[in-house]
């Protein structure tokens, strides 16, 4: 290390205690491999429970290691063993020794990391001027008993993006949970060019010490935290909305594309789900099975994650299909039917939102804000999120959506009488549909399939969710026409036939009628 400032967070090795291994030796091997893969940028020596002498014996070993592979060596909390080896740096947090005690005992040169778990906790790093923040635990960890709830991606984001307004605050580096599964979608979360928000590395102890190829784990933690294209991520923004021109693009594509959308859905919604979507010229798979939710992944286009009829294995079911549709780099719905009836329900959305890339997420006005209203146990609650009532006014609703697609980094879309969508940046208002709508089951959880179709075929999330919906609701207003106001039993089948018949015309005229309203 050069200076102080001359250091790179992004893959943070944090050590599992010696005691762990079956020797000295093997965890000194273990550190050695890991450290040769020339992958890991910071390697931090935490023991909790050696006298300051065992420490300091051990802390000199591995030094040797550090200084062979170049990597500068930081110290957990231990402000005697940090200047005793020499090491180039000291992590401390709130009930360690105080940062200014360290700061004068130690040489300039010496870089020393403070810890937070809050936007508090956060900003009085930044005011003591440390000269990292190791932030955490962003996801539940069990190789710190005695962490703090967790903040999630979207905690992390926001605490960054309050931490960016600052003039030289800190580098962060996240902490907790981090894993080869969730690395790329914390990196794409927290690294967003729009809001200047950026997360420097991350740290790691599982990922890496319970590997039994550390230098692998670390090369595959690098790879992921390096990638600048993410495989979930939405294809950047080409829809003009609202046009006649992506009207006729989005469905045109869908029935050139067929794509196959992977219902996980109610047990009531099953038909008309299904049948939606054939109307729409889209293919639709049927499984709730966990054992399959891997391998539909690779043939399917997208998933409809709907919580209506769920039970208690419902939230470890959808995060795993989260996981496997992230890897896919395919579209994900999630539909959190009923979110604020039940604690089950509460949580389930919860788990669910918290596990990695939602595309879309989907909902009425209430699911909405219990959606907002979740975020209130986090950091939001520290900045006051409103709870929007579903009969406040779209322009206020409007926002809601706003903000809950912009802190998830997702699509929103709302929808009632006046359907809202918004990608965070561009919010759009739709005022098409028919009352008998709300007279069909499963009207609402039949849409999920019409977005996953869309955003699969289109491309622009945001835009083609506009579109599939539009599409949907001018359907139903032409099948309304058909049958009149008070038929609600035959409505249902000409609206799948228009329905059927706006993709086959690929839009054609179809748009016209479109009320659809772009917000500033
Ligand atoms: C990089 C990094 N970030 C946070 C911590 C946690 O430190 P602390 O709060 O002192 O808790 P313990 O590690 O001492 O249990 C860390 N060690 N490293
Ligand atoms: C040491 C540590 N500090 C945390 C914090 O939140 O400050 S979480 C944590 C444990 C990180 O281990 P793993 O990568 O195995 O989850």
């Amino acid at each position: 290390m050069e200076s102080k400032h001359n250091f790179d967070l992004s893959v943070y090795l944090v050590t599992s205690p010696v005691a762990s291994f079956p020797s000295e030796d093997a965890y000194l091997k273990h550190l050695e491999t890991a450290l040769s893969s020339d992958a890991i940028t910071v390697l931090q020596l935490r023991e909790k429970k050696l006298s300051d002498d065992a420490f300091l014996a051990l802390a000199r070993k591995v030094k040797k290691l550090t200084d062979k592979a170049k990597v500068p060596l930081v110290i957990n909390d231990n402000l005697f063993v940090c200047k005793e080896v020499g090491a180039e740096g000291l992590h401390i947090g709130w009930d360690d020794v105080g940062y200014e005690t360290a700061r004068k005992e130690l040489p300039e040169s010496t870089f020393i990391g403070l810890s937070a778990s809050t936007l508090d906790q956060a900003l009085a790093c930044a005011r003591l001027k440390a000269d990292y923040i190791g932030l955490g635990p962003i996801f539940p960890t069990s190789s710190k008993p005695d962490a703090n709830p967790p903040c999630f991606a979207y905690g992390a984001r926001e605490i960054l993006e309050e931490l960016s307004k600052l003039e030289g605050a800190p580098p962060v580096v996240g902490i907790g949970g981090i894993d080869e599964g969730n690395t790329e979608y914390l990196q794409w979360m927290c690294n967003d060019g729009r809001s200047g928000v950026t997360l420097d590395g991350v740290a790691v102890i599982s990922a890496i010490m319970a590997s039994p190829q550390p230098d692998e784990a670390a090369k595959r933690l690098k790879e992921l935290w390096e990638r600048t294209t993410y495989t979930f991520a939405p294809k950047p923004v080409t829809l003009e909305v609202p046009s006649g021109t992506a009207f006729r693009t989005v469905l045109g594509k869908v029935r050139e594309k067929k794509p196959l959308v992977h219902n996980m859905t109610n047990t009531v919604v099953q038909t008309i789900s299904a049948n939606m979507l054939l109307a729409f010229h889209a293919s639709p798979i049927m499984s709730l099975a966990s054992s399959e939710v891997e391998d539909l992944s690779k043939i399917c286009d997208g998933v409809v994650l709907n919580i209506g009829t769920l039970d208690e294995s419902t939230s470890t079911l959808f995060t795993k299909a989260v996981a496997a549709y992230n890897a896919a780099g395919k579209v994900v719905v999630f539909d959190p039917v009923g979110a604020g009836a039940t604690k089950l329900r509460r949580e389930t959305t919860k788990r669910i939102l918290e596990s990695g890339y939602i595309t879309v997420i989907k909902g009425n006005a209430s699911e909405i804000a219990t959606v907002a209203g979740d975020l209130a146990g986090s950091v939001a609650e520290q900045r006051g999120v409103d709870a929007v009532k579903s009969d406040s006014s779209v322009d206020v609703q409007a926002e809601l959506v706003l903000k809950v697609a912009k802190r998830y980094r997702t699509t929103v879309v709302q929808t009632g009488e006046v359907d809202i969508v918004s990608d965070g940046t561009r919010t759009w208002t739709l005022r098409n549909g028919t009352p008998l709508q709300e007279l069909t089951t499963g009207a609402g959880c039949a849409l999920g399939g019409i977005l996953a179709a869309s955003v699969a075929a289109g491309g622009d999330v945001a835009g083609s969710c506009v579109v599939g919906l539009t599409a949907y609701n001018l359907a139903a207003e032409r099948a309304a026409k058909v049958v009149g106001d008070s038929s609600p039993g035959s409505f249902v089948g000409v609206w799948v036939d228009e329905v059927h018949k706006a993709v086959k015309d690929a839009g054609a005229g179809g748009y016209d009628g479109a009320r659809v309203e772009l917000l500033k």
